[in-house]
């Protein structure tokens, strides 16, 4: 997938995870959003064919390689541990804004 296709879904999308299914910190990230109830596109990198180039190209553009590798609103939030650093309120916040609450 060409890094114009990656920045199509998260154009497209008002929250995007870029995941792997295996991966405790996309858990974490996951049953937050769903804790929230909120609507998110979530790929799985590791059960996709063309997940290696995927990640190439969020490392291009993020300069970030792991996973998960989010996106709020079209805007570039970080890893797990920077969508924690969120309290409830202020993760409400960029939920609601994104339309995703
Ligand atoms: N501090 C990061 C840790 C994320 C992390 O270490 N993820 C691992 C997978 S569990 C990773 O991406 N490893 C490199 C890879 O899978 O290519 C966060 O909070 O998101």
């Amino acid at each position: 997938m060409s890094a114009a296709k990656v920045q199509k879904i998260i154009d497209d999308n008002g929250v995007v995870v870029f995941s792997k299914s295996y991966c405790p910190y996309c858990n974490a990230t996951k049953s937050t959003l769903r804790s929230l109830d909120a609507t998110f596109e979530c790929l799985e990198l590791d059960k996709m064919e063309d997940g290696g180039e995927i990640q190439d190209a969020l490392q291009e553009l993020t300069k970030q390689r792991t996973v998960p590798n989010i996106f709020i609103n079209h805007k570039h939030i970080g890893g797990n541990s920077d969508l924690q650093k969120l309290n409830t309120a202020q993760l409400k916040a960029v939920l609601k804004e994104a339309g995703a609450i």
